[in-house]
């Protein structure tokens, strides 16, 4: 007997070879996909009647620090370093492993009610991170932030905390957690630690998480320093590869474009962060005329300030058409790859598709609805019409976490509290 089976769906597969299944079925056994049809003879313990829905892989957010929920809405309206020097990293430094683990749970109550099924975190406290996610049963790539500032003791301990947690957590609750490393930035960590994290994680056979050319501010940065950009740079320490995550990559050159694609790196376009911050835009669609893996992440929660992968489709395809001057550039269905297919590639994980054997990670969506009424094209609705809010139902690893709109794997009044009373005491030891 299977474990769940979905009935009467409109199915997206993502699956090039598979399309799109009318009044689709698809069944679930021990965590995988068993079969995706139009019919089986299974039985199940639990069957779903998803007519008038669509069903699709979950969303996978490929950059994020989901413990900044605790500084949603803190500091907004200012530029990424003010941001960062004079509001964020004084205010992290009061942060508590408690504050981070409210943070998270209420990051995770959020992804799982919006349609994400996996994110990739970079952030303090990552054991804790690691902690509420495992309970939340959603999956994640998390890695703790390193930052050395040139500092050797700084960044010796820096690699001992990542390191630690990488081997601690790597494959934990069920194999829905895997760790990378994650070096901050080429402007924040230096030339010979970034070359000994890279080593490190090749050793450990982990990828690597790393924000790059965000703003202008740290291409000048570079270039005055290294006489190259962060690409480039990185290029010379042999930093490139399919292991690596890239989060931003706003201010590249044509040439700086063809090395990622060349390396195989895994970009993370972050379009409301780096709209929210002015950071600029980035050339997704030269990346993808190039040939890289281009994903989505909505970055922390006080640079967004939500973590609503819908709404972050629908900008990464509106910013791009005006940022060319052409509206046929990434149309419904290459964002909804990006979002998928592309997130889970850039994670290494079996999921982005409703295919035999893949990770059953998926997610059902209520089209009955006024603003996703009449249906001309799923695709279209889902990118330019639908939002979070449409998700009902949330599947990670086979497991029911939302179903109907109800979550199951938390008590949704209590996270919310507890975040709310965090930053209650947050606030005070800051003394604003
Ligand atoms: N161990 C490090 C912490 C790094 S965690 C990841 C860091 O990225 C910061 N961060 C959040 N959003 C952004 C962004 O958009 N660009 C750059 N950094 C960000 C976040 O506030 C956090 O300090 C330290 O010693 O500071
Ligand atoms: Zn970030």
């Amino acid at each position: 007997m299977a474990d769940l089976i979905i009935k009467n769906a409109y199915i997206l597969t993502m699956d090039p070879e598979a399309g799109d299944i009318k009044n689709g079925v698809v069944v679930v056994e021990d965590g995988k996909i068993k079969e995706v049809g139009t019919s089986t003879e299974c039985t199940a313990k639990k069957v779903i009647d998803a007519k008038g829905s669509v069903l699709m892989p979950g969303l996978v957010n490929t950059h994020c620090h989901a413990g900044m929920t605790i500084f949603r809405g803190y500091a907004d309206d200012m530029q990424l370093q003010d941001w960062l020097e004079n509001h964020i990293w004084p205010a992290e430094a009061k942060l508590t492993d408690d504050d981070i683990y409210a943070g998270t749970r209420l990051a995770c109550l959020e992804m799982i009610r919006s349609g994400t099924i996996a994110f990739a975190d970079m952030y303090i406290h990552e054991n804790r991170v690691a902690q509420a996610v495992d309970e939340a049963g959603i999956r994640a790539a998390l890695s703790y932030g390193m930052i050395d500032f040139g500092d050797k003791e700084k960044a010796d301990k820096e690699l001992e905390v990542g390191s630690a947690f990488v081997k601690e957590w790597n494959g934990k609750a069920g194999g829905r957690i895997i760790t990378m490393y994650g070096p901050h930035a080429p402007n924040t960590c230096s030339r010979d630690f970034l070359i000994r994290v890279k080593e490190q994680a090749v050793r450990d056979n982990v990828k690597l998480h790393i924000h790059v050319l965000e703003t202008e501010a740290e291409l000048n940065y570079m270039k005055e320093n290294f006489g190259m950009c962060s690409i480039h740079f990185l290029k010379g320490i042999d930093f490139w590869g399919t292991d690596v995550l890239a989060a931003h990559c706003v201010w590249l050159s044509d040439g700086d474009i063809k090395i990622l694609a060349e390396y195989g790196v895994n970009i993370s376009h972050n379009p409301n962060s780096n709209m929210k911050l002015a950071s600029g835009i980035c050339p997704v669609t030269k990346l993808i005329d190039a040939g890289a893996n281009v994903c989505l992440g909505t970055d922390g929660c006080a640079s967004n300030n939500n973590l609503d992968m819908f709404e972050e489709m629908r900008s990464a395809a509106l910013l791009q058409k005006v940022s060319v001057m052409d509206p046929t550039v990434l149309p419904a269905r290459k964002v909804l790859e990006m979002a998928t297919v592309n997130g889970a590639k850039a994670l290494g994980i079996n999921s982005g598709m409703l295919k035999e054997g893949y990770n059953a990670d998926m997610i059902i969506i209520d089209m009955n609805k006024a603003h996703l009424a009449p249906v001309y094209d799923v695709a279209s609705h889902l990118v330019y019409a639908a939002s979070g809010k449409d998700v009902r139902t949330t599947i990670v690893a086979g497991k029911v976490l939302m179903d109907d709109g109800k979550v199951l794997s938390m008590d949704e009044q209590e996270v919310i509290d507890i975040a709310i009373k965090a930053s209650k005491d947050l606030l005070g030891r800051i003394g604003n």
